[in-house]
């Protein structure tokens, strides 16, 4: 697997994210330049890293919804080409348009850097093959504008496609209540686009690969990234 990692002024989860795709695969991934207008030949996967782009001045994300290279991930997706953002690369998905809906300020207007449960929604993606169905994983967030909103068709139409890619929940997988940390409506931690190529959510699987730092939950992801083959 061909991973490319954008990097925009105020990145800091790169390296955190190319050590997750290099343990996964095996292959390094490419760093681009958020300045840049192209990806590199054979990409197939585009990662938008967690982190503070622009300072999150506007609105975290929107800023780096307008660099060069948004366009290039942008037509990279409409092939069908997959991209995944964490964080503020979920907030970026969504200040460009590539997913519906918009993260707000935490309800508590704080910013939470803890460990949070999710649960899987679905494991027949590009993204989730290595999880059970239903599975209740653990991994950390980090984040002041992680609310999701969206109008109630949007939601009504991720909820009907099967979008929703994972749930806030505490450790026996009940949704709701304080088992969710900043006020996501229908407790949603990260949502798939149309095609199911293009995954973003706000929680850091790429922080939970090794028992030494808390735990593997995060590792499927990118063992199912890394093994997943397109079908002709
Ligand atoms: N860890 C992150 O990517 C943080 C995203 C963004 N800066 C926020 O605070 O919401």
């Amino acid at each position: 697997m061909n991973a490319a990692v954008i990097l925009f002024p105020g990145s800091n989860r790169e390296n955190d994210v190319c050590r997750a795709l290099e343990q996964a695969s095996g292959k390094a991934p490419a760093r681009v330049w958020h300045a840049e207008d192209y990806l590199p030949l054979g990409t197939d996967l585009v990662v938008l890293p967690g982190g503070f782009s622009y300072g999150d001045y506007l609105r975290c994300g929107a800023i780096a919804a307008q660099a060069p290279i948004m366009k290039a991930v942008a037509a990279h997706a409409a092939r069908g080409g997959l991209v995944l953002g964490i964080c503020n690369g979920f907030q970026i998905l969504v200040e460009s348009g590539l997913l519906p809906g918009i993260l707000m300020r935490n309800a508590n207007l704080r910013f939470l850097c803890r460990m949070q449960h999710l649960k899987i929604e679905r494991t027949d993606t590009a993204f989730t093959s290595h999880y059970r169905p239903g599975q209740v994983i653990k991994v950390a967030i980090a984040h002041g504008e992680g609310n999701y909103v969206a109008d109630e068709d949007t939601l009504a139409r991720l909820e009907g496609d099967g979008r929703v890619a994972f749930r806030y929940c505490d450790a026996q997988g009940t949704l709701g209540g304080a088992a969710n940390p900043n006020g996501s409506l229908h407790d949603i931690a990260g949502i798939y686009s149309e095609n199911f190529n293009v995954l973003g959510l706000m929680p850091h699987p790429e922080n939970l690969i090794e028992p030494i730092i808390g735990g593997t939950d995060g590792l499927p992801l990118f063992l199912s990234l890394a093994q997943f083959k397109k079908a002709a």
